[in-house]
C-alpha cells in the first residue's frame, strides 16, 4: 500500500525540543480533524502516491538522520507505522506530530511521539482521546497550541490535574497560535503560575513568515 504524501523537505526543526535542528519533514495528506487555526490546510487533499521504497531514497538523498513525519495527520495512514518502523531499523531518528485523537500505541516507541492536546479554541478539543496519554513513554512530548486566555486555562487543568509535566523526560510545549495570542502575554501568564512548560514559538515562521511552504 502506498502512502498519500503532500510534501517531504529538508529545514531546520521549527516546533518540539528538537527545534533549530537539520531535518526532513515528510507532510502526509489528509486530516481527520479542522483545528480553527490550521496552518496547514493545503495538506487536507492535496498529494501524490508514493511506495515506501521512494520516500526511504528521498530521505536518504538530504544525508540528515532527523526525520518528522507530520501531516495533515499522519495516523490516518494505514502504512505510516510501517515508514517509522522502516527508518528506525535504519537508525533515524524518528519525530511524529500527531493531533491527540488516534491511538499511538501502533507506532514503535523508538519514534518519538509529540501529542497535541487541542484546546477549546481549536473547535476540535472533543475530539481529544485522553486516553492515550497512557500510551506515553518519557521520550515523547505533549503539546498544546493556544489561541487565547480560556485555551490556556483549559492546558493549564490538565496539565496539573493529569500531573503530565512528570510523565515526559522534555517538559510540556506551550505554542502560541500567531496573530491570535501574544506571546508575550503568554509568557507573563506561565511566569505568574509557576508553570513548569516550554514555551515553542515556530521558528520556521520567525525565520520565513506565516505562509511559506516547504520550510
Ligand atoms: C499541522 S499539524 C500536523 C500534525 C497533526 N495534525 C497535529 O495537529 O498535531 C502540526 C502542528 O502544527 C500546529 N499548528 C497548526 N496550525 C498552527 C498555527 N496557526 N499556529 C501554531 N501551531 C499550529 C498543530 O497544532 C500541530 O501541533
Ligand atoms: N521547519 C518546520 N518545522 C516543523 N515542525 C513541525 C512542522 C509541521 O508543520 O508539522 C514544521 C514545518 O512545517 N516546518
Ligand atoms: S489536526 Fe493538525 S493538520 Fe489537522 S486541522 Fe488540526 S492542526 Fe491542521
Ligand atoms: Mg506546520
Amino acid at each position: 500500500m502506498p502512502l498519500k504524501v503532500n510534501e517531504i523537505f529538508y529545514s531546520i526543526q521549527g516546533e518540539s525540543s528538537f527545534i533549530g535542528m537539520p531535518c526532513v519533514l515528510v507532510r502526509l495528506t489528509g486530516c481527520n480533524l479542522r483545528c480553527s487555526y490550521c496552518d496547514t490546510r493545503y495538506a487536507y487533499e492535496e498529494g501524490t502516491h508514493w511506495d515506501l521504497s521512494g520516500i526511504l531514497d528521498r530521505i536518504s538523498s538530504y544525508q540528515c538522520r532527523l526525520v518528522e513525519i507530520t501531516g495533515g495527520e499522519p495516523l490516518l495512514q494505514e502504512e505510516t507505522p510501517a515508514l517509522i518502523r522502516n527508518l528506525l531499523d535504519k537508525g533515524y531518528d524518528v519525530l511524529l506530530e500527531t493531533n491527540g485523537s488516534l491511538p499511538i500505541r501502533t507506532i514503535d516507541s523508538r519514534c518519538v511521539r509529540i501529542v497535541d492536546i487541542k484546546c477549546p479554541s481549536s473547535g476540535e478539543s472533543h475530539r481529544n482521546d485522553y486516553s492515550i496519554l497512557d500510551d506515553l513513554t518519557e521520550r515523547d512530548e505533549i503539546k498544546f497550541v493556544l489561541g487565547e486566555r480560556n485555551d490556556y486555562e483549559f492546558a493549564r487543568e490538565i496539565l496539573l490535574s493529569r500531573s503530565l509535566a512528570a510523565r515526559t523526560l522534555h517538559p510540556p510545549l506551550l505554542s502560541p497560535v500567531p496573530e491570535r495570542l501574544d506571546p508575550k502575554l503568554l509568557v507573563q501568564w506561565i511566569l505568574d503560575d509557576h508553570l513548569s512548560v516550554r514555551l515553542q514559538l515556530q521558528l520556521h515562521k520567525i525565520l520565513w513568515g506565516r505562509d511559506a511552504r516547504g520550510v
